[in-house]
């Protein structure tokens, strides 16, 4: 018989809820069975067959779906300090990535580092995101930009959710940045496309992503992209319109893809494509803040029209090295004006959505039981902390 647990004495923002709601259950009770969630509602409502089950007396706290960070990339070599400095002097993120330095600069790091390095320095990224109540991350590749080096760096993903009790999604982001000596498209086609088949033929994808802006590349290349990843019936995802309108949102839409990220740029149209493709509108705030962009996304246009929207860290070396999914709710609520029901909806029920997981995200019978305890009594504490960190305990696959 699968041990039952029964957790009382909690606030249960469940999340299950309309758009911009908690789904919050005051005075609630909780049953876990194995490692899913087999009854939520109010304590005076549990089903006596349950009463003489071990219970967990929270105190009060206020439990949510534990959280999930839809958009990571955590595994990498190397850093860039030395760009923080430079942009401090002044310089921009393109001028940076036109001089060389950028996901570039990473590429040599990453391709140097073995695969024990790897992962010895991803390790501690994903210790911070447990620590924060995390259950999910997403992993991209796209500093490797060679065969060896993007199925190295998959690989590494891959291990981590061996070596740690979280979940891990890959996506393949060969087509993040144009190597040196080569050309977009000579790239697109001799190299990213064989790497995203031999990826995926080892297992290794769970979607596919790229960058569509004009120091990267174009739609017609992630198109092709695109393409590929139907073929061997891979979900896809999009970087699109973060420094520039150059169509990547409204590609994505076209492609039915799990999510648009960054979005700065896009338009009422976009939004409008996106809801009707039901695609996520993921929300960087640290790339945002990072790099002093003063485009916020259309968060007004994506309520009007629907579309969910998630927040994630964009954790990376350069353009957003947040290792804080918390601060990252802060930021969406204070940069881009999220409520803080919004933004835990996008680190919950959204990111779920975003990466195309429907076990997970809500606290609601049948789903995993992946639960974050807080020292906290009201859900918008979550998102009001700068910097603070008010887990008491997650709970993964129904064990604390
Ligand atoms: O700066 C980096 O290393 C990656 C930045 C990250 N990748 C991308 O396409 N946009 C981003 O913000
Ligand atoms: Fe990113």
């Amino acid at each position: 018989m699968t041990p039952s647990l029964v957790l009382t004495g909690l606030s249960a923002a469940t999340m299950a809820a309309p758009v911009g709601g908690y789904g919050l259950i005051a005075d609630a009770a909780i049953v876990l069975t194995g490692d899913r969630i087999a009854w939520v509602g109010p304590r005076a409502d549990l089903p006596t067959a349950q009463k003489g089950l071990e219970r967990r007396e929270l105190g009060g706290r206020l439990v949510t779906p534990a959280l999930i960070d839809c958009h990571t990339h955590i595994v990498h070599g190397g850093n860039r300090a030395r760009e923080f400095e430079m942009r401090l002097e002044g310089a921009s993120y393109e001028q940076i990535a036109r001089a060389g330095g950028g996901i570039v600069s990473t590429v040599a790091a990453t391709r140097a580092a073995s695969e024990a390095d790897l992962l010895a320095s991803a390790l501690p990224r994903v210790d911070a995101l447990i620590a924060q109540g995390v259950a999910v991350i997403e992993v991209k590749s796209g500093y490797g930009l060679d065969l060896d080096t993007e199925l190295k760096m998959l690989r590494v993903a891959r291990a981590l959710g061996r070596l740690r009790p979280v979940r891990i999604v890959t996506s393949f982001l060969g087509a993040h940045a144009i190597p040196a000596g080569t050309d977009a498209d000579s790239y697109i086609d001799g190299v990213c496309l064989p790497t995203l088949r031999a990826a995926h033929a080892e297992g290794l994808v769970d979607a596919v992503d790229g960058f569509c802006e004009g120091i990267a590349f174009d739609t017609a290349q992630i198109g092709r992209v695109f393409e590929a990843a139907r073929a061997l019936g891979l979900p896809v995802k999009l970087h699109a319109e973060q420094l520039s309108h150059g169509g990547g949102t409204a590609l994505a839409a076209r492609h039915g893809a799990l999510s648009a990220d960054h979005v700065e740029y896009a338009t009422d149209a976009d939004a409008r494509a996106l809801a009707k493709a039901g695609t996520v509108a993921v929300l960087l705030p640290g790339a945002f803040y990072t790099i002093h962009e003063t485009q916020a996304p259309p968060v007004q246009a994506f309520r009007a029209h629907g579309v969910p929207m998630a927040v994630a860290t964009d954790w990376n070396p350069g353009s957003s090295p947040l290792g804080s999914i918390l601060l990252a709710m802060n930021m969406a609520c204070t940069l881009f004006r999220l409520t803080p029901a919004e933004a835990l909806a996008g680190t919950t029920r959204h990111a779920a959505r975003a990466l195309g997981l429907a076990d997970c995200g809500m606290i609601a019978p049948g789903l995993r039981a992946d639960l974050a305890i807080w020292n906290v009594t009201d859900p918008a504490e979550l998102s009001c902390g700068i910097g603070i960190n008010p887990l008491y305990q997650r709970i993964f696959g129904g064990v604390a």
